[in-house]
Formats: C-alpha cells, sequence, structure tokens
C-alpha cells in the first residue's frame, strides 16, 4: 500500500491467542468508525495509533512519521486526543480544572480553537465549578471530550466514548458528538461495535474481524457489504448522504437527492440544499423487473444488482444494489428471486417503502 496517504498505519502485535495484522490508509479529514465484534481488535489497533502498544510496524500521518524501523514517539509527543469509555477525570480538580490541566500541558501548535470554543462545543459552561462527582455520566463524558480537545490535537482517538452510557445518556451525547463531526476539521478515530453510533457519525469505515482488516472505504459502500454480520439479519441497512433539493409543505415530504437517484423522505422542516444521511433498511427494498408507477410506493429507483447473498434464514435473500455510486439493500425471499430470475448484472427497479433520518 501507498504511504503517502494522509494517515497510513500498518501493525502487527502478537498477544497470546491474538494476532493483530493491518496495514490501512486512512483520511485525514471526518470520521472513520473502527468497527466489528468484540475482540475484532479495535481497541488494540487505536492503543497502536496512541503509541499505547509498541507493535512493529509504521505510522505515519500527514506526511509525519510516528513509527517506523527507526523512530517511536511515545504517546506523550504524539499529537493526540484520546477519549476512553470512561471519562477518567480527575476527580481531585473542577471541570475547568481538568480541562485547564490538559490546555496548560498542551505541548502541540496553538493554533487551533480556544478553550471558549471547546467549552462552547460541548455545552459545558455551566458545569465548569463542579466536581467531577456532581456530574452525571454523560455530563462526564462531555467533559473527558473537551478536555482531549483541550490539548490540541491533531487527531482524536475515542474508544467507544458511549458504550458505558445507558441508552438516554447516549442520546444526550449523540447531538455533541455529531456538532464536533460538522465544526472539527481534524480526522477522528472511532472504535464503536454499534451501527447506530457508525450510521450518524462516520465518514469512513474500517471493519476488523480477528485482528485483520475486514473491509475499508466510505460509509455507504463499506456498510453496504453483504458479509457484515449484521445485514443478513431483519436489521440490515444502508445509510445515504443526500442534499435536500425539494420541499413540498402541504404534504410534509422533502426530495433527497443523491449520485444516482432522488428519495422521497418525511420533511422535518428541511430547507433546500441541506445536507442529510438517511437510512433504508434492506427489508423496506422490494424488487420489480419494470418500474410500476401504479403502486404507492414513491420512489422507484433504477438499479444493478451488484451480489447475490443469503440472509439469516434459509428462505432469505439479501440483494446489494448499486444506484449511481451509491449502494442499497434489498431483503426479499428466496421464492420471490426464483420467480423474477434474478441474477448478478440483472437491471432492476427498486422500490423503497420508507426511511429514516440519521443525522
Ligand atoms: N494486553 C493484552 N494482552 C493480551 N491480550 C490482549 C491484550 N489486550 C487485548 N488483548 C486481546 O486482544 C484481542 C483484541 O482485543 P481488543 O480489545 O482490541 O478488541 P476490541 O475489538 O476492541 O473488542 P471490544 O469491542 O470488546 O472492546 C482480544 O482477544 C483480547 O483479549
Amino acid at each position: 500500500m501507498s504511504v503517502s496517504a494522509d494517515i497510513y498505519a500498518q501493525f502487527k502485535l502478537n498477544y497470546d491467542g491474538f494476532v493483530l495484522d493491518v496495514d490501512l490508509n486512512l483520511p485525514s479529514q471526518g470520521v472513520t468508525a473502527l468497527f466489528g465484534p468484540s475482540g475484532s481488535g479495535k481497541s488494540t489497533l487505536l492503543r497502536c495509533i496512541a503509541g499505547l502498544e509498541r507493535a512493529e510496524g509504521k505510522l505515519t500521518v500527514n506526511g509525519e512519521v510516528w513509527q517506523d524501523e527507526t523512530t517511536f514517539l511515545p504517546t506523550h509527543q504524539r499529537p493526540i486526543g484520546y477519549v476512553f469509555q470512561d471519562a477518567n477525570l480527575f476527580p481531585h480538580l473542577s471541570v475547568k480544572g481538568n480541562l485547564n490541566y490538559g490546555f496548560k500541558r498542551q505541548p502541540h501548535r496553538h493554533d487551533g480553537f480556544s478553550l471558549d470554543r471547546v467549552v462552547d462545543l460541548l455545552g459545558i459552561e455551566h458545569l465548569l465549578q463542579r466536581k467531577p462527582d456532581r456530574l452525571s455520566g454523560g455530563e462526564k463524558q462531555r467533559v473527558a471530550i473537551a478536555r482531549a480537545l483541550a490539548v490540541n490535537p491533531r487527531l482524536l482517538l475515542m474508544d467507544e466514548p458511549l458504550a458505558a452510557l445507558d441508552l438516554a445518556r447516549k442520546r444526550e451525547i449523540l447531538p455533541f458528538l455529531e456538532k464536533l463531526h460538522e465544526e472539527l476539521e481534524m480526522p477522528v478515530i472511532y472504535v464503536t461495535h454499534a451501527s447506530a453510533e457508525v450510521a450518524r457519525l462516520a465518514d469512513h469505515l474500517v471493519v476488523l474481524n480477528q485482528g485483520r482488516l475486514e473491509s475499508a472505504g466510505s460509509l455507504n459502500e463499506t456498510f453496504s457489504h453483504v458479509e457484515l454480520p449484521q445485514q443478513a439479519s431483519d436489521a440490515g441497512s444502508v445509510i445515504i448522504e443526500a442534499r435536500i433539493t425539494e420541499v413540498q409543505p402541504q404534504w410534509h415530504l422533502a426530495l433527497a437527492s443523491f449520485d444516482g437517484g432522488e428519495i422521497w423522505i418525511r420533511d422535518l422542516n428541511f430547507s433546500s440544499g441541506q445536507k442529510v444521511r438517511f437510512q433504508v433498511m434492506a427489508r423496506d427494498v422490494s424488487l420489480a423487473l419494470t418500474a410500476d408507477h401504479n403502486s404507492s410506493i414513491a420512489n422507484v429507483l433504477p438499479a444493478g444488482i451488484d451480489r447475490i447473498s443469503e440472509g439469516d434464514h434459509p428462505g432469505v435473500a439479501l440483494v446489494r444494489l448499486k444506484i449511481g455510486t451509491n449502494f442499497i439493500l434489498s431483503r426479499l425471499t428466496q421464492r420471490s428471486l426464483h420467480t423474477l430470475g434474478l441474477a448478478e448484472g440483472d437491471r432492476v427497479w427498486a422500490q423503497i417503502k420508507s426511511t429514516a433520518i440519521v443525522g
């Protein structure tokens, strides 16, 4: 693989019974989710990037060598922010004290954002004087993220930052992460095994399995791989990024356009030109050989069959469709597949029943 990529990481690490062996390029913008089942090596890879594990290999970030045969920058010399599953705040310091600790110690360039901006981004101004024991789990984690940003890092590493929180706290914190996603220019590497977090936050996806790279690429492309275990289930879905091109307030509908087509989605007070991300469940996509405009389904798109695979039940098939440069999945019965005589490479019409906005 080329080493000219924005972030290039190649690591080999041997634990007793587990081998991490990856070679990957990551973009230097946006959120890259490291995704995969428990024990697949996500945290280990993140720790290698942070210099917390001394793996064999190479790591370059925007042309700067952090590790190779002769170099190994220790963690404190890497311009990173690190957010763990647990907030790990200093209990004896106030929130402000915790933030200042990061800010004063920041050994890196100082041309990023101010502490005020960090406080504002995470919505923690009213908490500044409090000690950690008077914060909720969600608030603690927001402070931990702010503290990681206070060192003015050039790379933000987040290891399952929501995993220790209950559903209500996750919901509370996700909008802040989305705001960071919109406003931060630095790359974020985000470990998770929650597909809902991937759907809302990731731009790029790296899928690990048993210490190896299973696939990597843009969110839509990589998340639509039929091999991902959750795709075969009833919860299989894809994420499409689109732009609103028309709003019909009288019907509460908005037209979302993306490369390859347009889909009517429920209008959530969108304005024309706004970027949206929506989820299409595989079970909501049916296939037809002709475009049936007499049906109640508003979204009928021409598509090519890219891949046919098995679902999680012998009677179910999973079909990956290509629409422009985007992929969607369709879950249908093996009987329908057989009756329509569908094969990879065929052209079909995809009927999309409904979509859900995810961010
Ligand atoms: N310090 C260590 N010594 C030995 N084995 C380890 C060590 N750290 C992790 N492992 C093993 O390496 C494998 C990968 O662990 P890792 O924590 O990277 O997985 P993960 O994908 O992040 O999992 P999870 O989603 O459960 O956090 C596991 O089998 C784990 O037991």
